[in-house]
């Protein structure tokens, strides 16, 4: 009997092919490459994803014999999960694999343009030694704005707190004791807005958060304030935030992520007070071990028609592939 065919679209960590097993043939392509995806899925039975490819409705609908998407990773912007659902295609995540890496990248990040570390570094090694130019700031008594109180917010919370700031949140979704328990004051937009020293950001991207903070929204935030991204690029409108940048009515920015990755061109980019990574909140070796161990063994699940626990559809029920 042939063996269910799993398709690796992005680069994963080795621990989750061990954790496909025995009874899977794996193969890889570049899933960035849309012509060499949509060719490779044609005959998989598992799409394996990280950030970096689309698994959107074309590719769902190439991949006839797919039975499950695996997103390694929390996001699930870059999949269609209404598409999936229709072609009866499960999709899982795994919703907690790389939550302390992105809330330990966000206190990096963060820290980062406060001490305007990555410019003097710069500085420094272009042989300059300039200790006044770059003044920071310091975070204690200092006021964080976190936007999305869920996993990664709580636990950016819990860190930012422990160096004395005071902590605001706005999350209409979240209910119930976890706030009070942190010590977080849940406000509105506007108001957390007008009192952040640093505002963060920990949504999906979806709709309804894309270009939450906008034009209108930046207008608001004291001029001393930095924003920060380590969610997704569009959350905070990057036109927006490059005007606010520029004309100096908000300090900094520190991003993770962008509207279109790699950013080809963004002006982001040419300005002195914005530091920057290449979405790389859940690069450690830890989340991605993590992320490739679990969503490897929600795969092998679902190509047995066992119930997975962190699937995220609910497409109508097939039979697994036998091996
Ligand atoms: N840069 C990176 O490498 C990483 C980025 N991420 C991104 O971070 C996002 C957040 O992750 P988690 O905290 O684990 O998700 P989560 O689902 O635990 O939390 C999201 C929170 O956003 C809130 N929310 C949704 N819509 C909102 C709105 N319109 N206004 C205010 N709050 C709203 C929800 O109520 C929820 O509490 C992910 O969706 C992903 O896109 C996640 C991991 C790594
Ligand atoms: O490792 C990745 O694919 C990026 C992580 C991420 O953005 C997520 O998990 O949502």
């Amino acid at each position: 009997m042939k063996h269910p065919v799993v398709l690796i679209a992005d680069q994963l960590s080795p621990a989750a092919v061990d954790a496909l097993g025995e009874g899977v043939e794996i193969r890889h392509c570049d899933g960035t490459d849309r012509a060499v995806l949509l060719a490779a899925v044609r005959d998989a039975d598992a799409l394996l994803v990280r950030s970096g490819t689309r698994a959107d409705a074309e590719v769902i609908a190439a991949g006839t014999r797919l039975k499950v998407i695996g997103r390694a990773g929390v996001g699930l912007d870059n999949v269609d999960v209404d598409a999936a659902t229709r072609a009866g295609v499960l999709v899982v995540n795994t919703p907690t694999a790389n939550i302390v890496s992105a809330a330990e990248m966000t206190c990096a990040l963060l820290l980062a343009a406060a001490r305007n570390l990555p410019q003097a570094g710069r500085s420094l090694k272009q042989g300059s030694w300039e200790r006044s130019r770059f003044t920071g700031t310091e975070l204690s008594g200092k006021v964080l704005g976190i936007v999305g109180l869920g996993r990664i917010g709580a636990l950016v919370a819990e860190r930012l707190a422990a160096f004395g700031m005071e902590v605001i949140s706005y999350d209409p979704y979240v209910a119930g004791g976890r706030p009070t328990e942190l010590g977080i004051e849940m406000t509105g937009l506007d108001d957390l807005l007008t009192r952040a020293d640093f505002v963060t950001v920990h949504l999906p991207r979806t709709p309804e958060t894309v270009g939450l903070i906008g034009a209108e929204a930046l207008a608001k935030a004291k001029p001393t304030a930095y924003f920060v991204n380590v969610a997704r690029g569009g959350i905070i409108d990057e036109a927006a935030l490059t005007d606010a940048l520029r004309a100096g009515r908000i300090a900094g920015a520190a991003l993770d992520v962008f509207e279109n990755e790699p950013p080809a061109d963004s002006p982001l980019l040419t300005l002195d007070n914005v530091v920057a990574t290449p979405h790389l909140g859940a690069s450690t070796h830890e989340a991605q071990e993590k992320a490739g161990t679990q969503v490897a063994e929600s795969v092998a699940l679902a190509l047995k028609g066992a119930p997975v626990p962190d699937a995220v559809n609910a497409p109508r029920p097939f039979a697994g592939v036998s091996s």
